[in-house]
């Protein structure tokens, strides 16, 4: 059974500035499920940071609900506002660690300091605390560093040290805003990687603010689209990623569709005869493979002509994409199709306009 770590029911966030106001949270209902690695995407200005600091309550909502693994952080409807305790939630702030894109390190304490120091409050003595501290940083690979400053560090090795205190009082949920948005393509990929270890191993709950896609394409199981203080699409991953339905959405995939159609719009595709048709197939694993279009030639006489393809890994799953012009009669495509269908491939039509340069 799914049990929700953070349900945010119709928050909304105003800024008031010299009488402009900014709703840079519109009416968002958001639910994150134990264990999801959830991908919260869109441009810069789209209200992503705000969104995540009322999970903890850095932002106070103008109104609506914050609920934190089934506790009720923050409720406001009309004028009535309910919040808990400060010292409640100073002990549930503890419980969600954050990372930032700047890491945020105090650069004058050692490594080992820096986790230690997150530590402070807890009912530890030092020597358990150093203890901790040491553990924290074998998690993060960072055991032999622990003696350095932070400027001595890769900008990489400084993410580990935020994410070794980020885990220091044994979080549930772990938010990482911009986590890997400094660091090099290198070092983003072990990040992220380091941060699905956590989520495996820990079974701490991710939630991964980026405007990077492919950090969300590599580890997140679920994402949510935000623009303009809403958000506009969201899904299992996978699903998004085949069947997106905004053209954010789209465009921010990258992958799929509209890659495909801008390198289509390059070619001279030339006019489609009346027994041609353009189609897109997605599928999943190695399903489509020459056998497959073979099949269609001998068994419904349809020629399939791929004049795109491509392969994305959306974490461990391989999506291939295939813009193929089937040739045949319309009764003969349309076996094709339906045994391509139940091949479990997905089947869009694509117009012969879309991929045409001025199109
Ligand atoms: N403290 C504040 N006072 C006034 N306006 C704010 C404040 N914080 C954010 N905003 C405004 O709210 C909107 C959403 O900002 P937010 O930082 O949440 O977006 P974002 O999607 O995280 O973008 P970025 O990645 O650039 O931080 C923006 O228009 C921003 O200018």
């Amino acid at each position: 059974m799914s049990v929700e770590a953070i349900r945010l029911e119709k928050v909304n966030v105003t800024f008031t500035q010299k009488e402009k106001q900014v709703n840079a949270v519109k009416d968002v209902t958001l639910s994150v499920e134990k264990g999801d690695i959830y991908g919260i995407v869109g441009y810069s200005g789209a209200g992503k940071s705000t969104l995540v600091r009322v999970i903890n309550l850095l932002q106070k909502p103008t109104s609506g609900r914050v609920e934190v693994n089934g506790e009720v952080l923050f409720e406001k409807n009309s004028a009535d506002e309910k919040i808990i305790s400060a010292k409640k939630l100073r002990a549930r702030r503890r419980k969600i660690g954050m990372i930032f894109q700047h890491f945020n390190l105090l650069n004058e304490q050692t490594v080992i300091q820096n986790v230690a120091f997150a530590l402070k409050h807890s009912n530890l003595k030092e020597k358990n605390i150093t203890i901790k501290a040491q553990k924290l940083l074998d998690l993060v690979g960072l055991s032999e560093k622990a003696d350095a400053y932070p400027t001595q560090l890769s900008g990489g090795q400084q993410q580990r040290v935020a994410i070794a205190r980020a885990l220091a009082n044994d979080p549930d949920i772990l938010i990482s805003d911009e986590g890997t948005s400094a660091l090099d393509p290198k070092n983003t990929i072990q990040i992220l990687d380091l941060l699905q270890k956590i989520n495996k191993e820990l079974g701490l709950t991710v939630v991964l603010i980026t405007h990077e896609m492919d950090a969300v394409k590599r580890i997140a199981n679920k994402i949510a689209v935000m623009e303009d203080g809403q958000i506009i699409e969201r899904g299992d991953l996978i699903s998004i990623f085949t069947n997106a339905k905004e053209k954010l959405t789209r465009e921010f995939l990258g992958g799929g569709s509209t890659k495909a159609i801008a390198t289509l719009k390059e070619y001279e595709l030339g006019k489609l005869a009346d027994d041609e048709r353009l189609v897109q197939l997605i599928y999943m694993g190695s399903k489509v493979s020459e056998p497959i279009l073979v099949k269609l030639y001998r068994d419904f006489n349809v020629e399939a002509n791929i004049i795109y393809s491509n392969i994305e890994v959306l974490g461990k799953t391989p999506i291939g994409t295939l813009f193929v012009i089937l040739k045949g009669t319309e009764d003969n495509r349309k076996k094709a199709l339906d045994y391509l269908e139940k091949q479990e491939v997905i089947i869009k039509n694509i117009e012969e306009h879309e991929v045409q340069k001025n199109g």
